[in-house]
């Protein structure tokens, strides 16, 4: 059909703040070594006070620190060394006025005692004696047995992916396994007749290898999804709105790349709204207009571009905030980026967002032009800013945030 036009085109803002899945992913238990970036369901609490003791942080002495006042190398304090900790274990002597005990960092501070002073700080000058020739504050050289974390204190809040630290709070507090979201499953489809396994050796005339599937797979596992590869439907009337009725019965978010433009063949518009309400068909940004939002009985739908690197560039602003808030997390952790000096002018229309593949060199961000037809533009890319919705574009010399790839 010519003379089609995209109908019920939105902005990415829009889609952002209005296609929202109404479904999170069911809570699973995971152990700590499987949790690295999974999305707790709930909020850990601390059972016990962390460290649970009063710990030196220094190797040196603990006293009180009111007999080191006014201590230095000319008049130093002497203080009798009453005996010495042992790491891992309880102390079997406390600190009196005018005594020491030895101490090795981490080790149980004593009773009696305030602070520890750091052996750099000190000398055993006669046997049973210490000289100490810098006076140490109250509280200096130790942690409070509840200054990591409160019995009761959260240890972990709920939606907000865990990272590296997070596991290492959780084992010191004794939590082994952590309630999470389970991964989203997301069905990855690709369409069109020229389509053909990337396995295929040998291409006849016009056929293209499927690039598009592997490479959202790969986005999907980097926002903590779970992809599945759903294979390849042809242009056949009827094909995808099945392949789709059999896929959306084990999804949590189903994509489906080309067919969603206006060309003759571009059935995906039709084969989704049999399956389904179509929320918008047309996204002002570019690259990647011709993509379409759906909601199939409460699964979100995803019709991205023919082009791989459209395809990916929506997935990007859109997709990968879908499948961090079908885990639970409601705002997405931010992407490592950098400032740069933007090397030429960048000219965009009002109302539609703008995303523009820089290379980096010395602090300039180079755009990286070419068609949308090219997956290379996005290969040689160092990372990509955003022309904002409101903005006509951007001067060179603008300073410009580049949010980087890894
Ligand atoms: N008259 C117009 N034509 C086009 C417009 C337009 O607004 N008016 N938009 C262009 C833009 S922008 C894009 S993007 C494409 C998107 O069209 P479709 O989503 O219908 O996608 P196709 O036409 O099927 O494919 C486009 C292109 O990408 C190749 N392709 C598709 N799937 C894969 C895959 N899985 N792996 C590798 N390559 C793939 C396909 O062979 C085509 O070359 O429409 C423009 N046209
Ligand atoms: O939007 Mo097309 O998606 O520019 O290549």
């Amino acid at each position: 059909m010519t003379g089609k036009e995209f109908f019920s085109v939105r902005t990415v803002a829009d889609a952002l703040a209005g296609f929202r899945p109404g479904h999170r992913t069911a809570v699973e238990v995971v152990s700590l070594f499987d949790a690295l970036h999974r999305v707790p369901a709930e909020e850990v609490r601390a059972p016990t006070a962390l460290p649970g003791f009063a710990k030196s942080t220094v190797d040196g002495f603990a006293v009180r620190a009111a007999d080191t006042y006014g201590a230095s190398d000319g008049l130093p304090s002497y203080l009798d060394l009453l005996g010495a900790v042992r790491m891992g274990a309880a102390p079997e002597v406390a600190v009196r006025s005018g005594g020491a005990v030895a101490m090795p960092t981490g080790g149980v501070l004593p009773d009696g005692a305030d602070a520890v002073v750091m052996v750099e700080y000190t000398a055993e000058t006669m046997p049973g004696t210490i000289e100490v020739t810098r006076p140490v504050a109250p509280g200096g050289g130790l942690v409070r047995a509840d200054e990591d974390v409160a019995a009761g204190a959260p240890l972990v809040a709920a939606g907000r992916p865990l990272r590296a630290p997070d596991l290492g709070m959780l084992a010191a507090a004794g939590v082994t396994s952590v309630a999470v979201h389970a991964r989203p499953r997301v069905a990855i489809i690709s369409t069109g007749d020229e389509v053909v396994p990337p396995s295929t050796v040998d291409l006849a005339a016009g056929q293209v290898r499927d690039a598009t599937a592997s490479a959202l797979a790969g986005l999907v596992v980097d926002a903590g999804g779970a992809p599945v590869i759903a294979g390849i439907v042809g242009d056949e009337p009827g094909a995808l709105k099945d392949r789709l009725t059999e896929v959306l019965a084990d999804a949590d978010l189903v994509v489906v790349s080309a067919g969603s433009s206006v060309g003759a063949r571009d059935e995906t518009a039709g084969a989704v709204a049999a399956v389904g309400s179509v929320w918008c068909h047309g996204l002002a940004i570019k690259p990647g207009k011709p993509t379409l939002l759906a909601d199939c009985g409460g699964i979100p739908l995803l019709g991205l571009p023919g082009n791989p690197l459209s395809a990916l560039v929506v997935f990007g602003q859109v997709g990968v905030p879908l499948l961090w808030r079908l885990s639970g997390c409601e705002t997405p952790p931010p992407a490592p980026s950098t400032r740069a000096r933007l090397a030429r002018d960048l000219a965009s229309a009002a109302g539609r967002l703008d995303v523009v593949q820089v290379r980096l060199r010395d602090g300039v961000a180079e755009p990286v032009f070419g068609p949308s037809a090219l997956l290379s533009v996005l290969t040689r890319a160092d990372g990509y800013l955003v022309v904002p919705e409101p903005a006509t574009g951007l001067d060179a010399g603008s300073d410009v945030e580049v949010i980087l790839y890894r």
